[in-house]
Formats: C-alpha cells, structure tokens, sequence
C-alpha cells in the first residue's frame, strides 16, 4: 500500500513523528509537506493528498492539521475522496469498516503522538466491510458530479 501524508503548520510535529512510525513499520509514503512549522494554508495540502490518490500514485492518504476539521473538508470536496476525522480506535475502525475511508484526518492540537499512532495503526490495519455498507458509499458517489464521457477527438 502506498500511502501519501500531508499537513498544514498545526500538526507539523505530529506528521514528523508519524513519518518515523510509518518507516519503522516500513510503509511506503510520500510527503507532500508542509516541509517547517510556519504558517500555511490546509485546503492546498488538502488538494496535493486528494490529487495523487485521484491520480492513483498513492492508494490511500493521511492529512494533519491542527483540528483535522478544516483539512478533512476540503478533501471531501474532490471525487472519490473519503476523508474521516478520527479521534481514537473506536472512530478510527469505523471509518474503515463501515466507510471505506481513504483518507484519515487527524488534528495535531487535539491528539498526543500515542493516541494518534494507535489511531493510524488502526486505520491502516482495518479492512472495509462491505455489503450493506457498500450501498451507502454508492449513494454518496452518486451525489458527485457526473462525469462527461470522453470519446475519441473530443
Ligand atoms: O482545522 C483547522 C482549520 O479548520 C486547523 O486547525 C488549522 O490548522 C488552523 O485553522 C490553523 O490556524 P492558525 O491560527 O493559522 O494556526
């Protein structure tokens, strides 16, 4: 699984002491930044997670920002994105097993590197259960905007 992870200023430390949880457990990711602790804007990490996962260079994403609020909605505002705020296992296995989350949102002001971790592991562990979850996700792709078909020369 290829994972890519982002975060605005508020959870800077926090994406560093997961980058190191994910080496050690030899996850392979990418990350798209912030790169320093000084102020920036969570709707552009936001876009670089969503982009690569819709362009399929990464399969699932982790975006940090200092509540996982704001950063959690700008990326459910692109296709295929399912971002989850979790705040502990409980949020975490649900947004997997119920949601098929591909996007885990953490807030970096909220949660002690511990809890996130055991947060992320449970992300990262759980599978989705489909069935009648299934449907509910093909209710929420149906309220996306639909796709113009291409035809060759168009
Ligand atoms: O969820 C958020 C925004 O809705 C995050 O907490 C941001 O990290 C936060 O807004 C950043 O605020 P700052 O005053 O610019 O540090």
């Amino acid at each position: 699984m290829k994972l890519v992870i982002g975060s605005d200023h508020g959870a800077y430390e926090l994406k560093e002491e997961l980058k190191t949880w994910l080496g050690e457990h030899e996850y392979a990711f990418e990350d798209v930044g912030t790169h320093n602790g000084e102020r920036c804007d969570y709707p552009l990490v936001a876009q670089s997670v969503a982009e690569k996962i819709q362009r399929g260079e990464a399969d699932r994403g982790i975006l940090l920002c200092g509540t996982g609020i704001g950063i959690s909605i700008a990326a459910n505002k692109f296709d295929g994105i399912r971002a989850a705020l979790a705040h502990d296992h409980y949020t975490a296995r649900m947004s997997r097993e119920h949601n098929d989350a591909n996007v885990l949102a953490m807030g970096g002001r909220v949660l002690g590197p511990e809890v996130a971790k055991d947060v992320l592991e449970t992300w990262l562990s759980t599978e989705f259960g489909g069935e009648r979850h299934q449907r509910r996700l093909d209710q929420i792709q149906s309220f996306e905007a639909p796709k113009t078909p291409q035809t060759v020369g168009s």
